[in-house]
């Protein structure tokens, strides 16, 4: 498999002595060519330092970021990574520029794969006013000036660093349809990280969970929804220690077993244990980021209090 972009052991680290944090804390993420990737984590967790280590605007403190395989923080390699990603940064601010300014800048910058046509259909399917100066644009339009930009770049990686800040629900829907028609008809990769679960699930094909600075799960989102489940029982149950268990909670009368692994060979020995099975469903994936977070968050305290 080849990727578009891969972190190994990366570390980005901010301020000095007792000051310093460690933005980004030993990652490793693998973001396969063509595919629509997901970068999820809560506030602070530290997405955003690694997109701007994959554009070059940060510097790694160590471990590595390959885009196409190429270091995007040292020239010239970094300019031929530019020539192959189009990018929206979290804060869009480009003042001065109306977004038909915008637009027709870079046109010039990407004169091999700039698409008019592409461009036009963003403009108006996002229904963007081309005209207005960007000081007076509303949020939302700010980050569809920005989107249309990128979109219609046409370029072999697409970077989206928070792509629905401000969107209204209609715009944010015409997004994900476009991101889908276009960017993927070519075989694009696209890498975006957002706040948005429930949308996000609805096109990613795959998903990396990031928690201050780690990657706490990554792979295909189909593979990810399989392996988790949520299991209510009744009668003789496994104690809480088993290995698949992320949580439990005792219900009046039953069970809750929140399962991150092998799920069905864990209700085959409950029910063999003379346990009966009220409820088995899938999580949701906004259900299994909480989960996820909150055991890694559990797993820090007690490390901390045993410290
Ligand atoms: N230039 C900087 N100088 C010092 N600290 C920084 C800098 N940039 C980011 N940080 C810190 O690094 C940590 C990670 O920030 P980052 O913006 O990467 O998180 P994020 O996951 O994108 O958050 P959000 O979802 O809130 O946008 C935060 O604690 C932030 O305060």
């Amino acid at each position: 498999m080849s990727y578009a972009l891969q972190t190994d052991s990366l570390v980005k680290t901010y301020g000095l002595g007792s000051k310093r944090i460690r933005a980004v804390d030993g990652l490793s993420l693998n973001v396969p060519e063509g595919s629509i990737y997901g970068l999820l984590g809560r506030n602070s967790s530290g997405k955003t330092t690694t997109i701007r280590m994959a554009m070059g605007l940060a510097q790694p403190t160590s471990g590595s970021i390959r885009v196409f395989g190429l270091n995007p923080s040292r020239d010239p390699e970094r300019v031929r990574v530019l020539e192959q990603v189009g990018y929206v940064p979290e804060d869009k601010m480009l003042a001065g520029l109306t977004p038909r300014k915008l637009l027709e800048l870079n046109r010039s910058f990407y004169p091999g794969t700039w698409s008019d046509d592409l461009a036009r259909k963003v403009v108006r399917r996002l229904e963007l006013p081309l005209d207005t100066s960007f000081m007076k644009l509303s949020l939302g339009n700010k980050t569809k000036s920005a989107l249309a930009a990128a979109i219609a770049q046409r370029s072999r990686l697409l970077i989206l660093d928070e792509p629905t800040t401000g969107l209204d629900p209609i715009a944010l829907d015409e997004l994900l349809r476009l991101l889908v028609e276009d960017c993927t008809a070519e075989g694009r990769t696209i890498f975006l990280s957002t706040h948005q679960l429930a949308e996000i699930e609805q096109i990613a094909d795959h998903i990396g969970i990031m928690d201050r600075g780690r990657i706490l799960l990554e792979g295909p989102l189909d593979d990810i929804r399989a392996s988790f489940r949520r299991i209510i029982v009744t009668g003789a149950a496994l104690p809480a220690t088993h290995p698949g268990i992320l949580s439990t909670k005792r219900l009046a009368h039953a069970t809750q077993y929140v399962l991150q692994q092998e799920p069905e060979r864990f209700t085959q020995e409950l029910t063999s244990n003379g346990a009966t099975v009220l409820e088995s469903c899938p999580l949701s994936l906004n259900e299994i980021f909480i989960e996820l977070c909150r055991t890694a968050e559990e797993e820090d305290e007690d490390e901390g209090a045993a410290a």
